[in-house]
């Protein structure tokens, strides 16, 4: 488990000085994935470096397993700092040591015997699923390969807390998918608190339990994923659906945006509402996905029934629905006056 209490970084000094992480309180369990989410510059590197403490926060605590980090000093913080195991952007391997060599290198450098290094090192390679590339250098070795060996290394000195700290940006999306996956597999074996920073709003809904939007360095929104991609209130829940780009509907019928508002909507919503309605609706476009055994997602349908009808229909079912009018001119009313849904229209 890592916790951040108040956590606070402020660099230069006096009329110099920029608050860059201000006040943050964040939780992970164990066996638990926190996605923090944020734009270009609102701290993420600096909230990174104070985690796995190559930046001493100016104030605040990062407490890991009940013990206070940032507190601690150096010669202590050096052996602490094993605690967190953190995975860069790129898997960042010595050029001339092999996958295996590489990861050996935190052992290396505890001084481990190298029988038990060899066997440690065996395993690690085994769990990415990398047992038959040990012998290979970094060029030899795809993108996806390169963060398995990196993560690998991460977990050679068995943190609890795994940082990824843009582990995944610059990936495509399949080598994407197969990390992710990787990661969560982790997190369950390992009872990991995974910590994953990220710019990439679209691989958040697939490896994360739970997200964090920082913002101008500052803790702006936090929760479940189900419970912020069910909140339509949520910028960040809204941030992280997918965009749709939906059919065109029949002449005379109307558009709607649908939202699953409630943890419970039936899968058959679609055939229920046109019983209801005595009418078809519809299906433009859709996204929806299970997280955590909880349907979520959004829809456009298209209807000829009048709205008021329509929008008893929905709710009764958990689902909220706008006509496609009034979502657009909300989208634009909140595209003016909130620089939050500009840059979830940036993200998404
Ligand atoms: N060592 C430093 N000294 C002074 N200011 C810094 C330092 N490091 C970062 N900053 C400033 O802190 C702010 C946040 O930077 P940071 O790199 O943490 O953001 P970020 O969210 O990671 O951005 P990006 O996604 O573009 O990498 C920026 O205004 C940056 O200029």
């Amino acid at each position: 488990m890592i916790s951040l209490k108040n956590l606070t970084k402020v660099y230069g000094h006096g009329e110099q000085s920029l608050t860059v992480l201000d006040n943050l309180d964040v939780d992970v369990a164990n066996g638990e994935i926190l996605a923090i989410v944020g734009p270009s510059g609102a701290g993420k590197s600096t909230l990174a470096q104070c985690i796995n403490l190559l930046e001493r926060p100016t104030s605040g605590q990062v407490i890991v397993n009940g013990e206070d980090l940032a507190q601690l000093p150096e010669r202590k913080l050096r052996v602490a700092r094993r605690r967190i195991g953190t995975v860069f952007q790129s898997a960042s391997l010595l050029s001339r040591r092999t996958a295996a060599e590489n990861i050996a290198l935190p052992l290396q450098y505890l001084g481990v015997t190298p029988a038990e290094t060899k066997a440690r090192v065996g395993e690690l390679l085994e769990r990415v699923g990398l047992s038959h590339r040990a012998n290979h250098y970094p060029f030899e070795l795809s993108g996806g390969q390169l963060q398995r060996v990196g993560i690998a290394r991460a977990l050679a000195l068995r943190p609890a807390v795994l940082l990824s700290d843009e582990a995944t940006s610059g990936l495509d999306p399949e080598t994407t998918r197969s990390v992710v996956s990787l990661l969560r597999q982790l997190r369950d074996d390992l009872d990991l608190a995974v910590v994953f920073i990220t710019h990439e709003m679209d691989t958040v809904l697939h490896v994360a339990d739970s997200a964090a939007r920082l913002e101008n360095g500052r803790i702006t929104e936090q929760g479940s994923l189900v419970d912020l991609l069910t909140d339509h209130d949520s910028a960040l829940g809204r941030a992280l659906q997918p965009h749709l780009s939906p059919a065109e509907p029949e002449a005379g019928s109307s558009l709607w945006h649908v939202t699953y508002d409630s943890r419970k909507v039936p899968s058959d919503w679609l055939q229920l509402v046109s019983a209801e309605l005595g009418e078809p609706v519809a299906l433009l476009a859709a996204t929806i996905q299970s997280i955590d055994g909880t349907s979520t997602g959004n829809a456009t349908v298209g209807l000829r029934a009048p709205a008021h009808l329509a929008t008893a229909a929905f709710a009764r079912h958990g689902l909220r629905a706008i006509p496609g009018e009034l979502a657009i001119a909300n989208a634009a009313l909140d595209h003016s006056s909130d620089t939050r849904a500009t840059e979830d229209l940036q993200w998404a």
